[in-house]
């Protein structure tokens, strides 16, 4: 793994600024992105040289929002919306979940994602330990944190903040520093004022980031306003929540004044649309937070309200929503659509380090295999990638220069085996 020579391969760079197609080459130095460009370049003897022929090399895609061990819950229940599915029909399920469980669900995602080419995911859930313990042994890229819901007496809310704080203390920088760690209240709606307060001075105290669930559907902005007075952006804030570096999944149903107040903040938002989409919960005003400056990115969120974790999926419904609902098929171009899942959503989880192909960028990069007949004609790749790729056209991906997918076989994990452990801990959960 010291040295990798993707050789005559073309690449969709993602660096800032215009789209930047290029037939060439690029090194990889000890995880690191080295050099790339047109030029040939010098490499050692011992190089690992890739054939780039017929494959286009992208950066890695970025997945901001999602609960990997629900992957078990996969099917379970559709068809209802946001409150009635997770109160009858989530909650009493996760409430059987042993680690065995989180470790079968986490593996079942994890594999999926890769096999998919994301190299990097957002994950808020509980038995952290688990999801953590299965990225760093698969080599996948996340960022982690134990979600926490305040409807419960003080002493429990006290032992999950302290769960909460030992994971990310434990596990920030694990895993040679793919995974990083931040501190989550649930929602507004889940979660009493004042322990949103005590998350947010532990995010201070440790120097993390926060990561909620905030304005999905009408009913629980609605619920806001009856119980605290304000909307929810206006009640996070004066809880002090953007004191610290946000992430917010969803961010549905939002003012003017508060796309506005969010911008000012520097909040970064995961856009779920399919989720969205599939519990009813209403589509996100995505141009006009596009204009506003906010960080956008893109999220599965979990299995059991998408129901997978393909997020060239994501990108196409991202491309495609917004224009159906404004009646403008200006609305999120596709080069925009394919920055959200890469370069975009790296920002708006401030990983500084990935998300483009550059030199000095962590090498988390796939390879699509473009020699089939719906990358045909050679028209415009980008717009291939938006409207007609899928997750399946992933040929290889590597994660830090290590290679964890090869011709569609996962080299760190065995499927059989993790297609085994997960439909056994489902029928564990239906007992
Ligand atoms: N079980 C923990 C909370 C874990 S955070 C993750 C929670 O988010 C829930 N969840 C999954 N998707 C969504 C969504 O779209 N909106 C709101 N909650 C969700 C999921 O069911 C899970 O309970 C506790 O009691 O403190
Ligand atoms: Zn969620």
């Amino acid at each position: 793994m010291s040295q990798i020579w993707i050789k005559n391969g073309a690449f969709i760079t993602m660096a800032a600024g215009e789209p930047q197609l290029l037939t060439g080459h690029m090194v990889v130095d000890q995880g690191v992105i080295s050099y790339i460009g047109e030029q040939a370049p010098q490499v050692s003897e011992q190089a690992d040289i890739i054939d780039g022929k017929g494959l286009l090399f992208m950066p890695g895609l970025v997945n901001t929002h999602g609960h990997a061990a629900m992957s078990l819950l996969r099917g379970f229940s559709d068809d209802l919306n946001l409150q009635v599915w997770l109160q009858e029909k989530m909650w009493p399920m996760e409430a059987k979940y042993e680690n065995a469980d989180t470790r079968a669900g986490s593996d079942l995602a994890i594999a999926e994602m890769l096999l998919s080419g994301t190299t990097t995911f957002v994950d808020m859930y509980d038995r952290m330990d688990q999801v953590a313990q299965a990225a760093v042994d698969a080599g996948i890229r996340a960022f982690l944190t134990r979600g926490v819901i305040g409807l419960c007496s003080p002493e429990e809310q006290t032992a999950k903040l302290e769960e909460a704080i030992s994971f990310a203390k434990q596990w920030n920088g694990a895993g040679d520093g793919r995974i990083r760690t931040m501190l989550s209240p649930h929602g507004p709606y889940t979660c009493p004022p004042d322990y949103i307060q005590r998350i947010i001075q532990a995010a201070h105290d440790l120097d993390l980031p926060l990561h909620t669930h905030m304005s999905e559907t009408k009913a629980e902005v609605q619920q806001n306003i009856d119980q605290y007075g304000k909307r929810p952006a206006a009640h996070l804030d004066e809880l002090g929540f953007f004191t610290r570096p946000a992430l917010l999944a969803h961010a549905v149903h939002l003012t003017d004044e508060e796309i506005e107040l969010l911008a000012r903040r520097g909040a970064s938002i995961s856009h779920n649309p399919i989720s969205n989409l599939k519990l009813g919960s209403g589509v996100a005003r995505v141009p006009e937070l596009l204009r506003a400056g906010i960080k956008l990115s893109l999220g599965t969120d979990s299995v059991a309200s998408n129901n997978n974790l393909d997020l060239f999926q994501e990108i196409r419904a991202a491309a495609l929503l917004h224009k159906g609902v404004n009646g403008d098929p200006t609305a999120v171009p596709a080069y925009t659509a394919l920055q959200l899942a890469t370069s975009l959503g790296a920002q708006a989880i401030w990983h500084d380090h990935i998300g483009s192909l550059e030199a000095g960028k962590a090498a988390d990069f796939i390879a699509i295999n473009i020699d089939q007949p719906h990358f045909f004609p050679r028209t415009d790749l980008v717009s291939h990638l938006v409207y007609a790729a899928n997750g399946r056209d992933v040929q290889h991906v590597w994660v830090a220069g290590k290679q964890l997918v090869k011709n569609r076989e996962l080299l760190t994990m065995d499927e059989e085996k993790i297609r085994f452990e997960a439909q056994a801990a489902y029928e564990r959960l239906l007992v």
